[in-house]
Parts: structure tokens; sequence; C-alpha cells
């Protein structure tokens, strides 16, 4: 077999199993292996193919059998059997498979770096989308060192994109290898509408379920816009080409980091750059000297634009201005920000002749999950609209975005519903009281999943966090008063895990817009979302980019209704009138019944957990307060500690009682506190019998089987890998 290095690196197959090479065993069978950990070997070929586009090499490979499973290439190498009793030490009759990379044989390969190559593929001449290999992957150290990866593994390493899906959008050749290292192998329905509309210089509104590929929508047709320019040969850096407003810090640099990925393949690209809170403002205005597209919180924008005459001169040149998850950017406290920027951008400045110079015409691009029916309704020409009555509302906001078009295409590409196909919900009803015992209880039964846990306050996740850490769940917490860092490396934690490895965030409504954190398998509103929009960009944190995902709701017995009511109303769109014009029955949201024996033990347990985070965290909060009152006892010349000082600071009134409830835990002392420790770890080392025969859960909407995945007849309490060591 022989096969050819392409100009990302990697070795396509081109041709079959040759020569059969020598063998040191003599036992063999074949199995799947790594393309790249195979003995290759430079093919001497002449030099006038030197210079051939994308070939940059021929090397082979021998004794290995390709095999083709629709799209997919394996390779069969011949290779000692299991049962010969030796493990396999490596191809030895071809030592260098068991080299560090270095020493393998040499192709002819020149790296993408190369400039000749890259002026090449970047040219617009061949516009034919191509079918784009991976770069090399590095040498399989699995298989170095005598094992095999995953059938799994294998399977995606091999996995071309092929990209001619992307045709119709006539992207540039160097866009569409970029793509294709994606693995992105057709647009998206948001991409496939809005792409076009964008290039074609319209102001686009795109709504598209949560996970859809909003952000790329916008992006592709920017980098497209910033490569043509650059084409063109526009090399002076005259300010940005792209504004991106963001609601939240996660979210702009969760878009950055996309649009940089996207560029990656590109011989150059384009400066790309987050402007949020927790850096200083002289390195953000650095930075944005230089910036292509830039993405920011409308805060922090607006505090270093406004700072700088020249900066904000720049960028009223942008060519795009995109909002993104509109409604909530525009209607949540971002509100003035946002439009101050707007005004700031669109206003006509007097230049050195004394002559108005309006900024020049620029694209605006809104997008999100959600949008009021009230804005449908209007961008479809229906209705009467008392602007100044709703003077906060989006609708205010649109006209004062300052659309190019008069009316800008209004892109929906899900109307029957906002959810994710593969998403399932379901309801959990417990006591007011027992929220904790029946997230935990939830969190076992999904003991190797990716949760993530929305509660209504801050306060909520602060307490959260440290109960389950108590009991050994690696819970890790995000909320807006975190410090810039903490809050990035919470994330960076929560998304770093291996798949099939237990991580949990306890967040606010700050992680539920946008975020798009890879394989987060389910869930859970601790406290149910206080708007049917938040229910669904909540639930649309799973089940993302067509894969499958459970949201389960938390609800107080008198919470039932109203939640019910407001699921059903996220899917009222889907409800249709039938031709007897009968309402098609309403959503209906299944609950699902966790066995209350087995959720009772582990009341113990939890309610232990609890005391020791209500001692921890009262504490923390008592040194605080005992900085105010020893400052406090100063300024009153009075005794730290005294009735004095008790009567005249906080410590009655309004809030004494929890203050006192609060002392008293402080009050736990450090015997105390080790003694619950000692019993909570005895409780945790013991394993409550889940039983095979028990049923947990009524059939419906939920994947009850994903719920009850590996702990069927299984084991709850003491989960491997959740222990405080893993954490
Ligand atoms: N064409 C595509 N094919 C496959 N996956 C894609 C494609 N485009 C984007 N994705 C992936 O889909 C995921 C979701 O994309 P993105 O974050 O843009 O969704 P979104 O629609 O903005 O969601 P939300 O409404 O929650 O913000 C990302 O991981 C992205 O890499």
């Amino acid at each position: 077999m022989a096969g050819a290095t392409g100009s990302g690196g990697k070795r396509k197959f081109a041709g079959s199993a040759n020569k059969q090479a020598p063998r040191k065993k003599t036992k063999q069978e074949k199995r799947l292996v790594v393309a790249d950990s195979l003995p290759w070997q430079t093919v001497d070929i002449p030099e006038m193919f030197d210079d051939a586009e994308g070939f940059y090499g021929l090397e082979e490979i021998k004794d290995v059998d390709v095999v083709r499973d629709g799209n997919t290439v394996k390779f069969l190498a011949a290779v000692p059997s299991e049962d010969d009793g030796d493990s396999f030490e490596g191809f030895e009759d071809l030592p260098d498979t068991t080299q560090p990379s270095e020493d393998k044989p040499k192709s002819k390969k020149k790296t993408s770096s190369e400039p000749a190559e890259t002026a090449k593929a970047d040219s617009k001449e061949t516009k034919k989308p191509k079918k784009v290999t991976e770069p090399a992957a590095p040498v399989d150290t699995e298989l170095a060192n005598g094992g095999f990866r995953a059938l799994a593994d294998v399977e995606e390493e091999f996995e071309e994109a092929d990209v001619a899906e992307w045709a119709p959008l006539d992207l540039a050749p160097a866009l569409l290898s970029s793509i294709a290292r994606l693995k992105f192998a057709k647009p998206t329905a948001i991409q496939a509408q809005a792409i076009p509309q964008i290039l074609n210089g319209h102001d686009v509104i795109g709504k598209a379920s949560t996970g859809s590929g909003k952000t790329l929508a916008f992006a592709i047709p920017i980098v497209e816009k910033w490569l043509s320019l650059r084409d063109a040969g526009s090399d002076e850096h005259t300010g940005p080409i792209g504004l991106v407003l963001s609601p939240t810090r996660e979210l702009a640099h969760q878009i950055t980091n996309h649009i940089k990925e996207l560029c990656l393949g590109l011989s150059t690209s384009p400066y790309v750059c987050s402007v949020t809170g927790g850096l200083s403002v002289h390195k953000q205005q650095r930075q944005l000297e230089k910036a292509d597209i830039v993405i920011g919180t409308p805060g922090r924008l607006w505090e270093v634009l406004s700072s700088s005459k020249k900066l904000m001169q720049t960028f009223r040149g942008i060519k795009y201005l995109v909002v993104d998850e509109a409604d909530r950017l525009l209607t949540e406290g971002h509100f003035k920000e946002a439009e101050e920027i707007i005004g700031a951008l669109d206003r006509t400045e007097i230049d050195e002749e004394g002559q108005e110079q309006a900024p020049p015409p620029r694209q605006t691009l809104v997008f999100s999950a959600t949008f009021n029916k009230g804005l449908q309704q209007k961008l479809a020409g229906k209705g009467k609209y008392d602007l100044m009555s709703q003077a906060q509302s989006m609708e205010y906001l649109l006209k004062k975005l300052n659309f190019r078009d008069e009316k800008p295409k209004f892109i929906d590409v899900n109307p029957v519903s906002q959810m994710a196909e593969g998403l399932k919900e379901g309801l959990v009803e417990c006591g007011a009281m027992e929220k904790d015992l029946y997230l935990y209880s939830l969190i076992l039964y999904q003991p190797k999943q990716r949760i993530l846990v929305f509660t209504n306050s801050i306060s909520s996740v602060r307490r959260l966090t440290p109960m389950l850490q108590n009991l050994n769940i690696p819970a890790l917490p995000l909320h807006s008063q975190m410090p810039q860092k903490a809050r990035l490396r919470s994330v960076e934690r929560f998304t770093s895990t291996k798949p099939g490895t237990a991580s949990i965030l306890i967040a606010t409504d700050v992680a539920a817009r946008g975020l798009d954190i890879p394989g987060i398998d389910v869930v859970i509103h601790y406290h149910v979302p206080r708007t049917a929009d938040a229910y669904v960009h909540r639930s649309g944190r799973t089940a993302r980019a067509e894969s499958s995902g459970l949201s389960v709701l938390l609800c107080a017995p008198e919470e039932v209704v109203p939640t019910r009511r407001l699921v059903a109303k996220v899917h009222a769109s889907s409800s249709h009138t039938t031709r007897s014009g009968k309402s098609k029955e309403a959503y209906f949201i299944r609950t699902i019944d966790l066995d209350r024996h087995i959720v009772a033990r582990l009341k113990e347990r939890v309610d232990l957990a609890k005391k020791i985070a209500d001692s921890t965290l009262a504490k923390e909060k008592g040194s605080k307060d005992d900085n105010w009152m020893k400052a406090a006892a100063e300024e009153l010349g009075v005794e730290y500690d005294s009735d004095e000082l008790e009567k005249a600071g906080r410590w009655s009134g309004r809030g004494s009682g929890r203050q006192s409830k609060q002392k008293e835990a402080r009050a736990l002392s450090k015997a105390e506190m080790a003694g619950l420790r000692a019993q909570l770890r005895e409780l945790l080392s013991k394993r409550i019998n889940a039983g095979v025969s028990a049923k947990y859960l009524t059939s419906g909407n939920v994947d009850i089987q994903a719920l009850l995945n590996g702990v069927q007849g299984d084991f709850l309490g003491k989960v491997a890998g959740l222990d405080a060591e893993d954490f």
C-alpha cells in the first residue's frame, strides 16, 4: 500500500497492499491499527513531482489491508495474536516504528507553513471544494508500547471531512480546508441559509435552536470577507472588520476560540481578540489596535472604546456588527452600554475640512435561539407595534441597530421547535426542602456523566458546591461574582475531564447562554428557570450539534403546575391544529420517579454534608464579619465581642435570626467538625444496593436507559472515580 502526504501532512490512501513484509512471529492475526503507527517507508520519486501541488511525497507500507467502511478508512495490519503468549512489541522487522517520530523515515513532506504552498492553497483559482485530510497525527505511543487503540479512536482518526456539501456557499478554498480540518462535513441549516445572505451583503436576523452552529453562521462570512480583502491586496490595517457583542465573558471567549479554530488552517489569519473584564484596559487597547475581529461584552468594550478616540474612530469602519444571544444582550443589563456602542459607531463626525462624515455602511447580524413572538411578527410584517411603549424591548433596540436593509432577512430554521432534536426532558418532583437530597441522588444515578446544574442564585452555587464536594462529588462552581480567572478555571476543569468521567458544574444562568461545552450529558435545573427562554437556553447546553442529552427539572409540589405550563409554552409552537380544527394535545413533560426508598437511604449523608458545608461557609462569612466587627469596635472605642458592639452592630434587628444560626454553625468546634467528617466518611464508604428489580422511572420522553446506565443492579453511594483524591 502506498500513501501520499498532502498539504495537511497526513497520508492519504492511494493504493492497496503490496509486497509482504518479513514477520518475526509466525502466529499472526490482522488487527486494526493507526496509520501513522505503521512502518511507512519513503518511496523515491522523480524530482519533477516536487512541485506538484498538494503532493509532497510518497510513502509505502507493507502487509496492511485497507478496509473501507462508508466514509471511514480502516487499516488491518498483521500482528501477533494475543494468545501466543508474548505481548506485541511493534514491527520489529522495521524497527523505526518504535522510535520517536523524528526517527521515522522522512518523507518529502513540506509543512503548511511553507509560503509557496499555502499561497497556492489560499488562491481563489481553484474554487472547487476539496477533500481535505487531517494533519499528521503524532506517533501512536500506545502501539509503540505494544498496545492498540480502541476501534472508536481509530475510526475517528481516519474520518475524512468531505466538504463537497459546502460547495453551494462558494467559499474560498483556504476556508474550505479549514472547515474540513474541523471535520464539519456539511453546513448546518442555519449556516446553509444565513451564510449566502450575509455574503450577498444583507442584514440577517437568525433564529435556530441551541447548539445548531450559529457562531460559524456569522463567523464564516466575516472570515471570508477578511480573506477577500487580503487577496485584493489591502495589506494596511485600518481597523477591525467585525465586532461581535456577547452577553457573557465565557461566551465571548468561546466565540473567540471558535473563530480562531476556524482560522487555524489559513496561511495568514485575521487577528481575533476578545475584550472582557478581567484584563487591563491598556492591554486590551493595544490588542484592539491590531485586531481584525473583536468579540466583547458591552460593558468592558464600551469602557475600552470610550477611553480612546482613535480606537473609536477605527471601529466606525467595521463591516459587520454581530449581536449574539441578542434577546438577552439587548434586554438584560447590557442594554445601555450596547446602545452607547451602537450610537458611537453610527455617529456622524465632522472631518478636517468641516464636512460631515457618516460611517461607512455595515451589515448587522443578529442571532439567538429565542426571539419573542412580537418581534417575529413584526419582522414578518404583521401586527401593530407601539415602539415607544416598549422602549426597553428588543424591538426598540432592533430599531437602534440601524439595519442597512429596510427589512433584514429573518431566517428561522426551526419555527416548530426551539429545543434541540436530541433532547429528552423530564421532571422530578420532590419536597421543597429535599432538593439537595434529590440533586445528589440524580447525580449518583449518572455516575460517569458531565452534568451541568443550574440554580437561580449565587448563594445556592456557593452552598451546593462544597456540599457536593463533601459527598465526594467533583463539583465546580460558576457564577458572576467569581474572579474572572476562577470562572475560566472552573469551565476549563469541567471541560477537560475525559469522556466517561464524572464532572459537575454548579452554575447560575451566567452559563445558560451560548456556552458550547462539549459532551454535557445532563442539565439539571435545581431551581425552576424563571422564564421559558431561560429553560430553552439552559437545556440547550446539552444535546448540541446533533448529539443527545437529558434535561431534568427538580420541582417542589407547588412548582409542578407552573413548570409544566412553562415547558408546554416552550413546546407550544410545535403543537398544531389538525384538519378537523382541533388543536393537537399540548406538550406534557414526563415525571421521573426516583425510587424513594433508595433516596431516603442517602438522606443521612446529605444532611451531614450540608451541616459541614454550612459550618465552613458560616466560618468564612464569620471571619469577614469579624473583620468588620473589629473595625467597628475600634471606631466605637469599645471591646470587640462586647454587648455594646452587638447592639450597635448588625447583629440585631432584621436578619439576626439567620445570623444567630450562622453563629451557631460557626460554633461547631474543630473536634465536632472532625467528628462529623469521620461520620460522613464512614457513610460514604458504604454502598447502597440499588437492586435490579426496583422500578425507578416511569416511561416517557426520558431516556430511561441512559439514566439507568451503570446503575441497574449496581450500588449507589461510593462511586468509583468520584473519590476526593480523583478530584
Ligand atoms: N457544520 C457543522 N457541522 C458539525 N458541527 C458543527 C458545525 N458548525 C458548528 N458545529 C459545532 O456545533 C456546536 C454548536 O455550535 P454553536 O456554539 O455555534 O451553537 P449555537 O447555535 O450558537 O448554540 P447556542 O444557541 O447555545 O449559542 C459547536 O461545537 C460547533 O463546533
